[in-house]
């Protein structure tokens, strides 16, 4: 989802994209359809999005989980940062998001690295694991219904390799999750995912303030 990374001033959060986005066009073309959508807002940020590109280069990832497609920008901007052989599992349960994602896909040259799923992410992502894929997923990102994020979160983990990277979005809730006022159901949700991560041993944890904030997960 797209929010301004933090509360930073309009004439700073430009600056920032002026020296630090580059965007290949394709993703530009899409977040500008996507912009005019009206659920746009869903989108991620194209700093975080080249952020994650960068992340899945560092590791050298080969095969990436992408739960929640959207009109597909995380999908489409990992794929693009993947090698030739790379490969993205995408998930979503709507054809009519996906139908943008899948022309910009073809557009970018990169239809045959991704894999699009329709049904709810979590029959998906336990198919996987009956499927035998457990610990051969490199990289995650996390950007579904928030009422799931613990469960696609506790799937991810057995989905990635020791070392491999889940990256959850929205973990910062346009500040609602440090407002003891706000009280409704998902941002309870996402502030008790937020406790549980602290806490978590199994994962080494970075919470990145970038857009609507990015818990980075790594497996031990
Ligand atoms: C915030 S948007 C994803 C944004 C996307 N990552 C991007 O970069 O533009 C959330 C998406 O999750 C999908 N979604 C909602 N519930 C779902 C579910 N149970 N299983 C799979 N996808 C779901 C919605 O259809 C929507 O496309």
């Amino acid at each position: 989802m797209t929010t301004h990374t933090l509360e930073l001033e309009p004439l700073l959060y430009n600056y920032l994209l002026s020296l630090c986005l580059r965007e290949p066009e394709i993703l530009t073309q899409l977040r500008q359809e996507t912009t005019q959508h009206p659920m746009g807002r869903m989108q991620i940020a194209p700093e975080q999005g080249q952020l994650m590109a960068l992340l899945v280069q560092l590791m050298g990832a080969k095969k990436t989980l992408d739960v929640g497609v959207f009109t597909g920008y995380s999908s489409l901007v990992v794929a693009l940062a993947l090698p030739t052989e790379g490969k993205v599992v995408a998930c979503d349960v709507s054809e009519e998001f996906t139908a943008i994602a899948r022309r910009y896909w073809q557009q970018a040259g990169v239809a045959d690295k991704i894999e699009l799923h329709i049904a709810p992410a979590l029959e998906t992502l336990d198919r996987l694991l009956a499927a035998g894929e457990a610990e051969t997923f490199d990289f995650a990102f996390i950007d579904a219904d928030k009422s799931n994020y613990d469960n696609y979160y506790e799937r991810s983990l057995q989905l990635v390799r020791p070392g491999g990277l889940i990256a959850i979005d929205n973990v910062l809730w346009s500040g609602r999750v440090a407002d003891p006022q706000v009280q409704d159901n998902r941002t309870k949700k996402i502030r008790a995912f937020n406790h549980k991560l602290h806490q978590d041993q199994r994962v080494s944890l970075s919470l990145v303030p970038i857009a609507d904030g990015l818990t980075l997960a790594l497996k031990n």
